[in-house]
């Protein structure tokens, strides 16, 4: 035994570890794509089937005070489609819901976070498959969705150098309004603009839609969950990239909240949970995908560096990782 603590070896590096130590298990030929993307995808009876586990945690992901448990149950069915739409579309049928609740919870907080569940379920198609409860100190909402993949499935691997690099919409709302609801939630009221950021972080899409009209042109791509600096990291570390920070979507209400440009950028590339989609298309496709899906801007293309490298009005920028951090 090694006294080292999670903290120290981190996420990512928890999940090699993991990797690692289940390597030998993973060669099965029914596996289209293993562990380490966005969904778990294997063949049955020749469709691929595509299975994603997130997770919602009081004071880590949400605080009650910020949330209506409405939006609560309809954020922990959006996120996990968001992993499905990021491998190419695949629709989401199937959830089961594992509930950690402290026992006290007031039963009315528990059925309105079961409408907003039932709600983004509707929305989507989905079927309640099942799920478990157990009493816990914290409230824990444990999702898991199987989705059935397109004629194209998506990987987070295979942007070739030469091809751009897209965003589905803007990015750094959602971290924007977890930082309003940090610094005034319960001290001041929140204007108009504010509202809209805190909407971003209390109810993301998932861009379902937008990625089954556009997967058969892509050659990678994921979900920003982790924030645009993280998904760029893994769609195009292993060649490298040029990012136009200038390119970055952003919307009015950030602009307008939030003045200051280096800190719009470090929303943008830190802020994470926006649920945009970040993909890569050959050159001569990427006319079509923003033809199909309007609010697509190209911010960068995929070289062959190895390195993502960061560019603002064509001046490199060194950029370090300032972003969220379970461990
Ligand atoms: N505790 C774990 N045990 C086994 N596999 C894990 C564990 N945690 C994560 N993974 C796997 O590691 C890979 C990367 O997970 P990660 O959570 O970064 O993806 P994600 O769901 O797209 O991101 P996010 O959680 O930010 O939405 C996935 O294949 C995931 O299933
Ligand atoms: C109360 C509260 N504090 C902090 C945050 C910010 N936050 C939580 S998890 C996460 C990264 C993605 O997590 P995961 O990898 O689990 O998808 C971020 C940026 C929040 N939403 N609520
Ligand atoms: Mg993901």
């Amino acid at each position: 035994m090694s006294n080292k603590t999670i903290s120290s070896v981190g996420e990512f590096g928890f999940i090699n570890i993991i990797k690692k130590k289940f390597a030998l298990q993973r060669r099965n030929k029914q596996v289209s794509v293993p562990i380490g993307d966005d969904c778990f995808c294997f063949k049955s009876g020749g469709i691929n089937l595509c299975v994603t586990k997130d997770m919602l945690v009081e004071d880590v992901h949400f605080k009650k005070e910020w949330t209506y448990p409405q939006e609560l149950g309809a954020k922990a069915v959006e996120v996990n489609v968001s992993d499905a739409a990021s491998m190419g579309g695949a629709l989401p049928k199937y959830i089961f819901i594992g509930l950690g609740l402290p026992p006290e919870t007031d039963f009315k907080y528990v059925e309105k976070i079961y409408q907003g569940i039932k709600n983004a379920c509707a929305k989507y198609k989905i079927l309640l498959a099942g799920g478990d409860s157990v009493k816990s100190d914290k409230i824990i909402i444990s999702v898991t969705v199987i989705a059935v993949g397109g004629k194209n499935i998506v990987q987070r691997t295979g942007a070739k150098a030469g091809d751009l690099i897209g965003v589905t919409n803007t990015f750094g709302n959602a971290g924007a309004g977890v930082e309003l609801l940090y610094k005034y939630a319960g001290k001041r009221k929140f204007n108009k603009e504010e509202k809209y950021l805190i909407k971003k972080q209390n109810s993301p899409q998932a861009r379902l839609k937008e990625a089954g009209k556009i997967a058969k042109y892509l050659t990678s791509m994921t979900d920003a969950s982790d924030g645009l600096y993280v998904s760029l990291d893994l769609i195009a570390a292993k060649a490298g990239a040029n990012i136009a920070l200038e390119k970055i979507p952003l919307s009015k209400e950030l602009k307008n909240v939030f003045k200051d440009k280096q800190k719009q950028i470090n929303l943008a590339l830190f802020g994470a949970e926006d649920f945009e989609l970040v993909f890569t298309v050959a050159k001569s496709k990427a006319a079509a995908v923003k033809k199909l899906v309007p609010t697509v801007s190209y911010i960068g293309e995929i070289t062959d560096s190895k390195k993502v490298k960061y560019f603002y009005n064509g001046k490199e920028q060194k950029i370090k990782y300032a972003g969220f951090k379970h461990f």
